[in-house]
């Protein structure tokens, strides 16, 4: 069930004090008023500058007005941040702001959790996307509104709220926010989705926010489930995979066993084909001369007496 913004944060127990981390949009000036209240004096506020963006300036500016209104202490990073190659702008983006919210955050120990302010219409643009991508249950799964990162809680508390609501509740304590004008870059997929899709959902099933994020709690489970197969499976292959003992799986259980080997010890994400491919060569692979050597992530693996090994 969508929530209000008061229900909402009623029903958050962060320990604290609390970091919020502040972009300047409207959702997370909405989560931080409504934490600032909620816990007087036990709320900072986390603001990230990206240096790249040309609005960034008038973020930061509404950020430190927010603040001293409220009596909030405020921290701001500037980075710069530079996609590499294959990277996409907003992916590069994330990650710098994630570091810096990471070293802001190692910086202030005595900040005990951090909530970010992502809602229930981003959670459903991200599972839309993830379907976009043709994503398997652990991406289908969206975002988590808890989670722990660096040894502290992070948590998303607004994950039930529509965005409506939380400009409509903006708009009566007479807050003022910064639209960001990127989100209106119809380059974006997200935006499109923004655009397009979520007024047809809208139209068609009123109740998507909840089913969708019911769905997401579903694959979220699954997700869980087949990581802790793969775990097992994994004790019994051994770490690197033995191709004898990855053979007495069936082949959605090697899938899920392989996948989660390249993902947890080496870093990457096989695409569909090279997975395909490789369990073709496992199948394949019932004599001492068969050779595996296979573009799969940003590497490659290769047979290795009766195993195989990953490298790049
Ligand atoms: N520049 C930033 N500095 C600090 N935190 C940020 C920044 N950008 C985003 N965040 C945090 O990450 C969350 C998700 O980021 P996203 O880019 O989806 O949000 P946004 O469109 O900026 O939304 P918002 O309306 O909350 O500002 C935000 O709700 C906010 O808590």
């Amino acid at each position: 069930m969508t929530l209000s913004i008061e229900s909402a944060i009623k029903s958050f127990n962060p320990t604290l004090p609390l970091a919020v981390a502040l972009s300047g949009g409207a959702d997370s000036t909405a989560l931080l008023i409504a934490c600032a209240r909620r816990w007087p004096g036990q709320v900072h506020a986390l603001h990230v500058h990206h240096g790249l963006q040309a609005a960034a300036d008038g973020f930061e500016a509404h950020c430190r007005t927010l603040c001293t209104r409220w009596g909030i202490p405020l921290r701001v990073s500037h980075v710069n941040a530079r996609p590499s190659a294959g990277q996409s702008p907003e992916d590069a983006a994330r990650q710098a702001r994630y570091g810096a919210l990471d070293a802001m955050l190692a910086d202030q120990p005595l900040i005990r959790s951090m909530a970010l302010a992502q809602h229930a219409d981003d959670q459903v643009e991200t599972i839309v996307l993830a379907l976009s991508r043709g994503a398997g249950v652990a991406g289908l799964a969206a975002m988590p509104g808890h989670w722990e990162r660096a040894g502290l809680p992070w948590h998303r508390p607004l994950l039930q709220v529509s965005s409506e609501d939380i400009r409509r509740w903006l708009r009566a304590q007479g807050a003022a926010w910064v639209d960001d004008p990127s989100n209106a870059d119809q380059r974006y997929t997200r935006n499109r989705i923004r655009k397009h899709i979520l007024p047809a959902l809208e139209a068609t099933f009123a109740q998507f926010r909840d089913t969708f994020a019911r769905s997401a709690e579903n694959a979220a489970q699954a997700a869980e489930l087949l990581d802790e197969l793969a775990q097992q499976d994994l004790q019994n292959t051994g770490n690197p995979p033995s191709i004898k003992a990855l053979q007495t799986l069936s082949r959605a259980r090697q899938a899920n066993a392989l996948r989660h080997w390249l993902r947890t010890t080496h870093a990457t994400t096989p695409s569909a084909a090279q997975l395909g491919e490789l369990l073709d060569q496992v199948a394949a692979c019932t004599t001492r001369g068969h050779r595996i050597r296979l573009k799969v992530g940003h590497g490659f693996v290769e047979r290795k007496d009766g195993s195989l090994d990953w490298y790049n």
